[in-house]
């Protein structure tokens, strides 16, 4: 072979080893790229009443309007998960007056938003790694509310978080990584629910004793990133 070939033939080759060696880098480093980026996927369960929706309020705003003459617990004043429980106490017959609030048709659809909840679910469906899903309990009149549910969803965060949605009376049977939820006991047939369970503050908790074994969201301006990043490693 004449020298000029050979060094053609040379010149050829390592082009060509050079092009599969800056190929395999340029995948090296997009691997390493998705490694840095691809910590824990995360499937976080978002709790609906009390967390997004603003039961409380708007039980409150319903009551007032259809029963004025009746007394009735300001948001400040009241304890204990079940309205009407503490209704009851206040005066026997408020406790059926209560119900009749949240088995009325409108009551689920109407419920204003809490502040930052919808950006805040938003945000999280665009991380990376990150399965979102609210995870809420109707209630056993079911005429309007499992409906009304699907309806504020669709109508607040839109149709494709339809998908999202896990409707259940016992949230102890669903996996997740983490659930945000205002009622301080979740309890269910499985004694160790997936999920670690976060509680967030609302007007019928923020008395309750600190339980130093908990994590706490005191609202959607807390640091809930930093939460889930936690739970990521
Ligand atoms: C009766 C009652 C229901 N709820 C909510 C909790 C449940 O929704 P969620 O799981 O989205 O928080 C739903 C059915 O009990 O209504 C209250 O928050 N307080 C009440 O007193
Ligand atoms: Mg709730």
């Amino acid at each position: 072979m004449l020298l000029t070939q050979m060094f053609r033939r040379i010149g050829r080759d390592t082009a060509s080893a050079y092009s599969v060696y800056s190929q395999r880098q340029s995948m090296n480093s997009v691997r390493s790229v998705r490694n840095v980026s691809t910590s824990k996927r995360l499937r976080v369960l978002v709790d609906m009443d009390g967390v997004l929706a603003d039961f409380e309020g708007g039980f409150l705003k319903k009551f007032r309007k259809r029963y004025p003459q009746d007394p009735y617990i300001t948001l400040e004043d009241r304890r204990g998960f079940w309205v009407s429980t503490q209704y009851g106490e206040l005066r026997s017959d408020l406790c059926a007056k209560a119900i009749s609030i949240w088995e009325s048709k409108n009551f689920f659809i109407e419920l204003e938003p809490l502040p930052g909840g919808l950006e805040a679910v938003k945000e999280m469906s665009r991380m990376e790694n990150t399965d979102v899903f609210i995870c809420t309990s109707p209630i056993k009149h079911y005429k309007y509310c499992p409906y009304e549910k699907y309806a504020w969803v669709e109508k607040h965060l839109g149709s494709e978080f339809l998908e999202q949605i896990i409707l259940t009376r016992d949230k102890t049977v669903v996996t997740g990584d983490v659930l945000i939820d205002d009622k301080p006991d979740i309890l269910g047939v499985e004694p160790n629910p997936a999920w670690e369970h976060i509680l967030f503050t609302a007007c019928h908790n923020k008395h309750l004793p600190p339980c130093p074994s908990k994590r706490h969201l005191l609202s959607w301006d807390d640091d809930w990133r930093g939460v889930l990043e936690d739970l990521r490693r």
